[in-house]
């Protein structure tokens, strides 16, 4: 088996053939490209799981290259093989992404041994790493978050509900030395008051009524992995306290144990609460929030995430028809538009459970706006005559739905306005009537 493949890209026929060598005989399948046009035709191809690359090229530039790979295919480790003076803009691709970089001339031993750290942990790391490639600032998140992995200090994921806080956190934990361990996620805000302690720090056979046996705590069952603390906002004052402790500490004990356990595992927390706010108003201690804020990433809601949304939309629709046994489901142009106008307030979350429905209910062929929004785009600020959707009379509001309503209905009925009329329960008339008054011409259809 090969430990991975590898894309090298350096035009220096020395050191292209010298690392091409080194690396077939380390295990890798190596592909070197001499320049960037044969890199962009090889990563057309099988992608690699690791790209060594050079960043000055005769006809193009390492920055170009993992750029347009990351925007096709995720988060690839990139390693940069720099001159002298590129060590600025090294240090620049490094902050968007890249995973290292080595300066001219290095240690050929040292290189290899990172390449095998990095094709070690690759995997599931890079599965997950294709949420963080959809759009310029989530692979800026992607890139902290891959940082992040490597240290050993907590991070604190921010974020609206649904906006992938937890999938954030999976990523820190796969894409890090701990991956192996276990990755334990823990609601705080769902954990009954009574029985708060005993489910984080566990219990002995007899410690209260009730504890008929031993039992082991989401602090113990972390282990050396990561423990996931979410919601950590709505956390009670009084387990803010234990927590601070824990993590001063260092240690922690059963219910009614005498033993003294280390708590070995990395700590990340995610809320979409502003902290900062709840320190001001002294509801969520500063001294805590001071620990578990040492890395903070904000994921952005997905309405500021627009480019993503053909992808997502796309990908959740296969998965769906997919599980219904559908076919290939085609989402329309129409439905793109209303998902841009929309303000996702559930965020990701909400667009899989609108599409799930959509494609649940929907023909089995094509995904339409009126599917997604069957309610009426009543959120739809563009829409409205371009003007902001706050100002927006009910009038503007009911017209741009039985817009948004008959467009699906004729695109379903391929543009017949008989049989569009029927599943919208009009006449032929008022169908026309209505196309004429909302401004909705064949082309709509
Ligand atoms: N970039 C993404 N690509 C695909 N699916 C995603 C992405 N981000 C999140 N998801 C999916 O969206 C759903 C919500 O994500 P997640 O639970 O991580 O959000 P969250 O911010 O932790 O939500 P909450 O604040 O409610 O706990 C999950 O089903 C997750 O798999």
């Amino acid at each position: 088996m090969t430990a991975g493949r590898i894309l090298v890209v350096e035009d220096d026929a020395t050191l292209g053939q010298s690392l091409q060598q080194r690396l077939v005989l380390e295990g890798y399948t190596v592909r070197w490209a001499r320049s960037a046009a044969e890199a962009d035709s090889a990563l057309k191809g099988v992608a690699p799981d690791i790209i060594l690359s050079d960043i000055r090229l005769p006809d193009g530039d390492g920055e170009t290259i993992m750029r347009r790979h990351f925007e096709r295919f995720g988060l690839v480790p990139v390693i940069f093989m720099t001159a002298y003076g590129d060590i600025d803009q090294a240090v620049r691709l490094v902050r968007d992404g890249a995973v290292d970089y080595v300066s001219k001339p290095f240690d050929l031993d040292e290189l290899v041994e990172t390449l095998h750290s990095i094709s070690r942990r690759k995997s599931s790391s890079a599965q997950i790493g294709a949420a963080f490639a959809g759009s310029q600032a989530m692979r800026k998140i992607g890139a902290t978050l891959l940082r992040a992995a490597e240290i050993d200090l907590p991070v604190l994921i921010l974020g609206e509900t649904g906006t992938g806080k937890e999938v954030a956190a999976r990523y820190v934990h796969e894409a890090g030395p701990r991956k192996k361990l276990p990755f334990i996620p823990v609601n705080c805000g769902a954990l009954p008051a009574e029985l708060a302690d005993s489910l984080l720090f566990g219990h002995e056979r007899g410690s209260f009524t009730g504890a008929t046996g031993v039992h082991r705590g989401f602090f113990e069952e972390a282990d050396g992995g990561t423990l996931f603390l979410d919601e950590i906002g709505d956390l009670s004052p009084v387990l803010q306290v234990k927590l601070l402790r824990v993590l001063e500490t260092r240690e922690f004990r059963r219910l009614g144990g005498s033993e003294t356990r280390k708590f070995a595992a990395r700590l990340v927390c995610a809320t979409n609460r502003d902290l900062g706010a709840m320190v001001a108003e002294g509801q969520f201690r500063e001294d805590l929030w001071f620990r578990i804020n040492v890395i903070a990433c904000k994921l952005p809601p997905l309405r500021e995430r627009q480019e993503e949304l053909p992808s997502l939309l796309e990908s959740f629709a296969s998965a769906a028809a997919a599980r219904l046994g559908h076919g290939r489901i085609v989402v329309d142009e129409a439905a793109y538009e209303a998902a841009k106008r929309h303000r996702w307030p559930g965020n990701i979350r909400e667009l899989i459970n609108r599409v799930d429905r959509a494609v649940a209910l929907g023909d089995g062929k094509a995904l339409f706006e009126a599917d997604l929004f069957p309610e009426g785009l009543v959120q739809m600020p563009t829409d409205l005559g371009g003007s902001a959707g706050a100002n927006a009379t009910l009038s503007d509001v009911r017209n741009a739905a039985e817009r948004a309503h008959i467009k699906a209905a004729l695109a379903r009925a391929d543009g017949s306005a008989k049989e569009a009329a029927e599943s919208l329960g009009v006449s032929r008339t008022t169908l026309w009537e209505k196309m004429r008054r909302l401004n909705i011409g064949p082309d709509d259809t």
